[in-house]
Parts: C-alpha cells; structure tokens; sequence
C-alpha cells in the first residue's frame, strides 16, 4: 500500500451517530452532562466506532523504539545505549509500560524499527512481543545532516502502520496507544513542534531525562542549528521529519494513521508520541477525529502541541517518561466513559423526574 492511499481512505467519523450519543449522554439519569469529559470522550468514541454501544475490551499499546545520532552533541542525560537495554525490559515485563499495561489488559508490542541495537526477534523471547522492521540503525545527527532521507522518513511511517494494522487485524483490537523508547527523542520531537506549532524552540524544549539547566542551553542551540541548517517546510510532514525527526517518531505517525484507517481510537501518550500525531495530523487532519490526548506531560512544550492540536488532555499526572506510559493509564478513563454512555438508563429508562427549569 502507498502512503497517499492511506491518506485518502482515511474517513471522517460518524456524525449521524455522534449526534445520537450526544442526545444520550444529555439525557442520562443526572444533572445536565454532569460527567463532563467522560460525557465528550464517550462521544467521541461512538462515532468513531459507528455504534452506541462501542467495545473498548482489546487494547495494544505499540512501543516503537529508535535511536538518534544527534545524541552525539550531549542532549541526554542518559547514554544511548539504554534505548537497547530497554527494549529487552519492555519484551520481559520488567517496564514500566509493561507493567501499566498488564494491569489494564492491554498487550505491548515492541517495535524496534531504528534503534542502534542488533537484537533479532529469535534471540529476544520474552512474555511481550518483539517486532524489528528496521527502517535505519539510527538517526544521522541533524547538526551536521538531515537526520534520514525523504525516502526512510515514509518508510518510518509505512512501517508503523504496517505494524499496527496487521495486529489491529489479527487481534481485532478495539483501542490502541502509542509509546515509544529511544535515547535522545525529546530533541527531535521539540524541533518538530517548534517547526509545526510555530512557537520558539525555548518554549518547546524541555530537560527530557532530566539534563542540567546548562545542558538545557545547549539543547536549544542544537534544535535552532538543526533547523537554520536545514530549514525544514512546515507545510510538509515528510520534510520535518526527514530533516530533524526520528524513525521511531515517524513509526508512531504511522501507527496512528493506523487506528484511523481502521476505525478506532488511538490514545497518544506524551511529547514524542505527540510529535508523531503533528506529521500524521498534517499529512491528514482528519486523524484528529480518532485521537485522545492520555496526559500532559511535564515536557514544557506538550500543552502548545496538544493545543495546535485541540486535544484536551485526559489526565494531569506530573509525568515525563514516555513509553506509552500516560496513553495506557488513560483507557481507564475510556473505560469509564464507555461504561457510563452503555450502561447508565436515562430519564425516560428509568422514570426520573427531569429538571423543572
Ligand atoms: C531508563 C529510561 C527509561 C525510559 N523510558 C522512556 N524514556 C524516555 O526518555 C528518553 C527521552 O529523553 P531524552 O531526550 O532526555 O533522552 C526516551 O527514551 C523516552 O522514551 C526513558 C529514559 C530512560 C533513561
Ligand atoms: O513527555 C514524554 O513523553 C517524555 C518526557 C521526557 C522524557 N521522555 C518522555
């Protein structure tokens, strides 16, 4: 299949059936949409899946892993080799995300689709499953060239939604998250939200692993010398991300073109997974329709990304990790929205008493 295919048959949600869960969650047996959010997120999730009576059971979160040359230029706090060391956390259930994951019913695939590591899917077992459908063993380091071709910048998006769609079909999910892992992604994914969002690289970069305030410094000057050397076209998704994006950034894009394609909703986790939404949303703003923002995360330049896209985040939780992490603790605010549009009678259900004013 060809990306510009992809694009194409990537439909509107149903509004016929929105507007039928709108007047359901209105006349629930409580005070006018008094579940807020949930009221919206349930909606949202109906249209999506053309029903009233949406199933959220079967859920995948995807972990797309890479690595990137512009680690080189001191951006992390961490070395780059961690980016392997957690692939192996992620396939034996030792992870954080796993953890989460396991605990909400939620299987994890682990994608390494860039990263520096030579680990095959052989010599990986583990309780979780491995993916590698490298793109490119890592990034080049965008100071000094465009961090992959125009050609493995679609590829990075071609491989996660090949991914993703062949286990939405296999496993028939009914929800999926994105995650990722790759030593030194906080960079790239503030350079695209600079480009994309038009806000200042100060504004959108962050301390990432938890670098000092010096090496923060440093950091923005890496993202402006990136940008003013290749000056990437805001208008086109696949010139960002060849220029200064990452390969699993681009697999995230891809993952989430994904759940719109195939009808169901993709939860985004934080300032990575959400660089990912920017390309997919500009190379389809439709793709917004499908998506719900997990949390806000302690990255600086998250809100502006979430408002560029106008996604009201589902949790606050102070957290700055990645891996999918905020996107799987959010199904269970899917859950409950669900839950309450399916299973809570409404007035005329249950013979209560409407307002008097
Ligand atoms: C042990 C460990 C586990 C992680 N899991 C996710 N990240 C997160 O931190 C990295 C991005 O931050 P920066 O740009 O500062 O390197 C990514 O790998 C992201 O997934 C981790 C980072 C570390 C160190
Ligand atoms: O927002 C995130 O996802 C994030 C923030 C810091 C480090 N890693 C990930």
């Amino acid at each position: 299949m060809r990306l510009e295919n992809i694009l194409k048959e990537i439909a509107p949600t149903n509004q016929e059936i929105f507007e039928k869960a709108k007047e359901r969650t209105s006349n629930l047996i409580m005070p006018y949409r008094a579940m807020g959010m949930l009221n919206d997120i349930s909606e949202k999730v109906c249209a999506i899946k053309e029903t009233l009576k949406p199933s959220v059971n079967k859920r995948a979160v995807f972990v797309m892993a890479g690595d990137h040359g512009v680690v080189e230029e001191g951006v992390s706090a961490f070395p780059q080799q961690v980016t392997c060391e957690m692939i192996k956390a992620f396939v034996n259930d030792i992870a954080t995300i796993t953890v989460l994951a396991r605990q909400n019913n939620c299987s994890t695939i682990v994608a390494d689709v860039g990263s520096k590591c030579n680990i095959s899917e052989k010599e990986l077992k583990g309780s979780n499953k491995f993916i590698v459908k490298k793109v490119k063993y890592r990034t080049n380091n965008f100071t000094k060239e465009p961090a992959m071709t125009r050609e493995e910048a679609e590829k990075s998006i071609m491989t996660g939604f090949e991914i993703a769609s062949e286990e939405i079909k296999s496993q028939k999910l009914d929800v999926i998250a994105t995650g990722d892992m790759g030593i030194g992604n906080t960079t790239p994914s503030s350079a695209i939200g600079a480009v994309i969002t038009g806000k200042s690289v100060e504004e959108m970069t962050g301390k990432g692993t938890g670098i000092t305030s010096d090496l923060l410094q440093n950091k923005i000057n890496v993202i402006k010398t990136g940008i003013n050397l290749h000056k990437p076209n805001p208008d086109d998704a696949i010139d960002i991300l060849s220029k200064v994006g990452g390969i699993e950034i681009g697999a995230i894009a891809g993952v989430i073109l994904a759940g719109a394609y195939h009808k169901i909703p993709v939860i985004i986790d934080g300032l990575i997974s959400t660089a990912g939404a920017l390309i997919a949303y500009k190379l389809c703003p439709t793709v917004k329709e499908y998506m719900f923002a997990g949390h806000i995360s302690e990255e600086p330049g998250h809100k502006y990304m979430l408002e560029y896209l106008g996604l009201s985040p589902l949790l606050r939780l102070n957290m700055r990790l990645g891996e999918g992490t905020g996107a799987v603790l959010a199904m269970h605010i899917l859950d409950a929205a669900v839950k309450i549009i399916t299973e809570v009678a409404t007035f005329e259900e249950a013979g209560v008493s409407k307002s008097d004013i």
